[in-house]
């Protein structure tokens, strides 16, 4: 099976001229979801992860079995104004729009390995900001893991730590 059919173009969505990559048909099948896991998590197995951060809202869908199967725990990286304790945030530059990530400051320890995972890495902006986020806090960035990588927005030149994307559009 070619798991690419089942995720769907729409264009003009949310405005016009963007692609949206609709990774709901994949979810939603039950082999789908369990090879979009596994894929994203294979490459880092035995790396000595302690933390798997997912990226609200879509990154925390696959960041949680990455989680688990890695036998890590999971940190959420929220948008704005989420979390109850003192965080670090970070602004940056959407596909479409612009926005913040937070995180609680003491969610990483100095020297933690950490590897941030989302669904797509577009321009790059929410994925370098996380990794900026996580280096300020000491942890070690291990990798940045995305289902989707849309290529052609060059986002992989601004992510510092080592990239690894599913499939690459
Ligand atoms: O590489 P970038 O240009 O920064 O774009 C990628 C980000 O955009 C989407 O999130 P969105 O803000 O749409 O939120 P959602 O996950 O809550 O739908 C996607 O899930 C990534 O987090
Ligand atoms: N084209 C796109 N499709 C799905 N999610 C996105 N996040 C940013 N750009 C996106």
């Amino acid at each position: 099976m070619d798991y690419r059919e089942l995720i769907r173009d729409v264009p003009d969505w949310p405005e016009p001229g963007v692609v949206f990559k609709d990774i709901t048909p994949l979810l939603a099948d039950p082999k789908g979801l369990a090879w979009a896991v596994d894929r994203l998590y294979e490459p880092f197995v035995g790396k000595g992860i302690d933390l798997v951060a997912g990226i609200e809202s879509r990154g925390f869908i696959f960041a949680v079995g990455v989680a688990r199967a890695l036998g890590a725990g999971f940190i959420p990286v929220r948008k704005p104004g989420k979390l109850p304790r003192s965080t670090v945030r970070r602004e940056y530059a959407l596909e479409y729009g612009n926005d913040a990530v937070e995180m609680h400051a003491d969610a990483a320890g100095e020297g933690q390995r950490v590897l941030v995972v989302d669904d797509v890495l577009a321009t790059g902006g929410t994925m370098a900001a996380t990794c900026e986020l996580f280096a300020e806090t000491g942890a070690d960035v291990v990798g940045a893991a995305v289902l989707i990588e849309l290529g052609f927005l060059d986002g992989a030149q601004r992510v510092a730590a080592p990239l690894h994307s599913v499939l690459l559009y």
